[in-house]
């Protein structure tokens, strides 16, 4: 801020002395303006979409005041292409009296709004698309005062007359609500850092813009060329944060969102993924295949004598213990499409695709191992086992479902826990004598 009012102060001192005449200077930055204020608006009304806070309605009126402004400039530019600088004759033209109170007026409008926002929380409930009425009325009123500034040349050539413009009272009018926007800018600022910053800084080069207008319009001056790069500054900064902050929302929505989908996967006790993960997942692989042919097979495991472990040393070993055999499991996952899921209390299951029953079998015993290896004590039985059952389908063929595999894999791990648990059972050893296992075991035992 200190560096633009030192260039200013600077353009002012050699305010008249004249500049190689750019012809094209005025409509490029005329278009720049237009472009840069319409998308400040459009942003701005995005942002209140997403944060719900009214004061940015407004804010956004005053930069759809400002592309209004604009637009008109680069007709009175078309219009007159004989004249080299239009945009800056001797007076105050009435758009621009009008765009500089209207944009500044916005502008306080927007930032009472911020100030008085706690005692109207009504105003930050409403949608775009579902109340059209406040946002109707901010282009509306723009539209109203922009009509009246166009036809009522009388009233604004009385106020200005042909007076230069450092005596017009429009144009000191007009000084001074630049000054006032800037100050209550400073003094209200709000929770908003980022964008307090560089509304200071648009609100100041806005201000600078003016006293440069005031001081001197020559076209193609020092002054005249520094009063439209002000004018440029002050519409692109805030753009130019908008974008920023724009982006660091999407950033952010993108990590909570996979934050999110992490913790929806996942069970909180363990860290593992959880059924509902599992049962998507087995689905996906399930179909994939069927679709090459490929073997897969379902591992179950389940805590032997859990509800004496958590009876004898209580629920917290207890989760201890669950923790501890969940990630020795998921530590042994290493293929890539391997993974394992807590299936309910103590029970886990093991997804393995593309694998036949040979490795499926030697998984088992690894995982078998690996819990043995962890030695975690318990009172009745030395230390905690596991059961477990697992099935293979090497082909799985059209009529047939995922669940099917998953019966036979917790049948098998019901024979292990039968047979006297701290064991591996596959479901092809017990094939041959389904018929009889099923019979044997009644139904309420097989949901054990
Ligand atoms: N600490 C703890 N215990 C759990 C959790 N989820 C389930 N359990 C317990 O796990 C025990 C399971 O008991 P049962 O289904 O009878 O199985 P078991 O005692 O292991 O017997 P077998 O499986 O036949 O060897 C119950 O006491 C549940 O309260 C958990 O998140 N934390």
């Amino acid at each position: 801020m200190s560096l633009m009012v030192a260039a200013s102060l600077l353009a002012m001192m050699h305010a008249t002395q004249p500049w190689p005449q750019l012809a094209t200077f005025a409509p490029v930055v005329a278009t720049v303006v237009v472009l840069s204020t319409t998308t400040t608006a459009l942003l701005l009304l995005l942002q209140f979409k997403i944060q719900k806070q009214f004061f940015l309605v407004p804010l956004a009126g005053a930069y759809a005041i400002y592309a209004l402004a604009a637009v008109s400039s680069l007709i009175s530019l078309h219009a007159s292409s004989g004249n080299s600088a239009p945009m800056a004759t001797s007076n105050m033209s009435h758009w621009s009296t009008y765009w500089q109170f209207g944009f500044c007026a916005f502008i306080i409008i927007a930032l009472l709004f911020r100030k008085i926002a706690h005692s109207f929380p009504q105003l930050n409930r409403i949608s775009l698309g579902k109340n059209t009425v406040p946002f109707m009325l901010t282009p509306l009123i723009g539209i109203i005062l922009y009509m009246l500034a166009l036809n009522s040349g009388n009233l604004f050539s009385a106020l200005m007359a042909s007076a230069p413009i450092v005596t017009s009272p429009l144009s000191w009018g007009s000084w001074i609500m630049a000054a006032t926007t800037f100050a209550l800018v400073r003094a209200i600022g709000g929770d908003n850092k980022l964008v307090t910053v560089f509304l200071s800084i648009a609100a100041l080069s806005h201000l600078c813009h003016v006293s440069h207008l005031l001081i001197d319009s020559t076209p193609f001056s020092s002054n005249w060329y520094m009063a439209q790069l002000l004018s440029l500054f002050s519409t692109t900064t805030l753009l130019a944060v908008l974008i920023l902050q724009l982006s660091q929302f999407s950033r952010d929505l993108a990590a909570s969102h996979s934050a999110l989908l992490e913790k929806a996967n996942k069970d909180g006790l363990t860290g593992i993924y959880n059924r509902g993960y599992f049962d998507e997942m087995a689905e996906i692989e399930w179909r994939r295949a069927q679709r090459i042919h490929s073997s897969i097979s379902i591992l179950m495991l389940d805590i032997d004598h859990f509800k004496e472990y958590n009876d004898q040393h209580g629920h917290l070993k207890g989760d201890k213990c669950l923790k501890k055999i969940a990630q020795a499991i998921q530590a042994e996952m290493q293929r890539p499409g391997d993974f394992v899921a807590r299936f309910g209390g103590e029970e886990f299951v093991v997804l393995l695709p593309y694998t036949a029953a040979e490795g499926c079998h030697a998984m088992a015993r690894k995982l078998h191992l690996a819990i043995q290896k962890l030695k975690i004590p318990s009172l009745d039985h030395g230390k905690v086992s596991v059961s477990i059952g697992h099935a293979t389908w090497e082909t799985p063929g059209e009529n047939h479902s995922v669940s099917e595999l998953l019966s036979q894999a917790d049948l098998a791990l019901y024979t292990a826990k039968r047979l006297g648990r701290n064991r591996i059972v596959r479901y092809e050893e017990l094939a041959p004598s389904l018929a009889w296992s099923k019979s044997l075991f009644p139904p309420e035992i097989m949901h054990h």
